[in-house]
């Protein structure tokens, strides 16, 4: 028995060029924000209309350096003196006149002491703030021998899903890093009709060959929708290795273009008939059997953004 429920299509307006900048960043923030900036005027002049950035992109990566690098983001925007990095990457987005997944910076809550996030903030092509993601899962491994990582020693855990809605284009859903390893929360971001899903993360030298790649595929193919990951180039000088391999991955979870580790812009045009031509052949959306077990996306999900169902 099919679904009844079927989901909404998923809607990409028109075409779209979407670029992952796999930037090399060092311990000055200011000049990350000035290499930053001119990666995505880079991109935007080679025609991509949604750029990302990678997670923690404007310092190294690490508990360490969570507390030393946050930003206060509220009330939004802030006084410029409290997130000079709200303010770059909004410039950036405006000057570039494109749509901005702006990786990700240590937040810190402006009402508790010592309370810290990993966010997310998306601008829109006038370098207005669309969408706030605070990192859901936080990224505690411990695999003896070769990573242990306790982002919740220092951070605290958002909690909502995003779904970002771009006026030009449609609806993407933005999550970070670890959050990819959690396929509910993509699901639901999919079921709400986004056409593709943007993760700026950081993998590493073990998890990074292991998992990347087929976590990428595996929340394609699941919800036949656009998965891009975006990683900072790998510094081997510096505390954190990172896998690299920027990539996006089309809806047949087909790996369309993928950098190595190296400092890099990965682009790749996404078009609305590759999702309709996945979903025509294989027809997932209308044969899940929610009679049998529950749709994640439907009763007590929480939304980033206010308004959207
Ligand atoms: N920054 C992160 O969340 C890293 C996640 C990761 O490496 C993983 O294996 O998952």
């Amino acid at each position: 028995m099919a679904s009844s429920l079927a989901s909404p299509s998923p809607v990409l307006k028109k075409p779209v060029k979407l670029a992952c900048i796999q930037l090399a960043a060092g311990s000055d923030k200011q000049a990350n924000l000035e290499h930053a900036r001119s990666k995505v005027l880079e991109a935007a002049q080679a025609g991509a209309g949604i750029i990302v950035l990678p997670e923690c992109f404007n310092s190294p990566y690490g508990c360490d350096f969570f507390p030393r690098y946050a930003e206060t983001l509220l009330p939004s925007p802030p006084p410029r003196d409290q997130s000079p990095s709200f303010h770059a990457l909004s410039a950036m987005a405006a000057e570039a006149g494109a749509y901005l997944v702006g990786g990700s910076i240590p937040e810190r809550d402006p009402q508790v002491p010592d309370r810290y996030y990993n966010t997310s903030l998306t601008f829109d092509r006038r370098g207005r703030l669309l969408a706030t993601h605070r990192k859901v899962h936080l990224f505690d491994i411990d695999i003896p021998g070769k990573i242990t990582f306790r982002e919740s020693d220092v951070l605290s855990p958002g909690n909502k899903v995003t779904v970002v809605d771009l006026p030009d284009y449609g609806r993407i859903g933005v999550a970070i890093c670890y959050d990819v390893r959690f396929p509910e929360l993509a699901a639901i971001a999919a079921r709400k009709g986004c056409f593709a899903l943007v993760y700026p993360g950081a993998f590493n030298l073990t998890t990074g060959p292991m998992h990347w790649k087929l976590l990428a595929q595996g929340r394609a193919v699941d919800n036949q929708v656009y998965v891009a990951l975006c990683s900072p180039a790998r510094d081997v000088s510096g505390p954190y290795h990172a896998w690299g391999h920027s990539m996006i991955v089309d809806p047949l979870a087909e790996v369309v273009v993928e950098a190595e580790e190296k400092e890099a812009i990965v682009s790749w045009g996404l078009d609305n008939g590759k999702i309709e031509e996945v979903r025509r052949n294989i027809p997932l959306t209308t044969q899940r059997r929610f009679d049998v077990y529950p749709d994640v996306s439907q009763g007590d999900v929480k939304f980033t953004e206010e308004g959207l169902p």
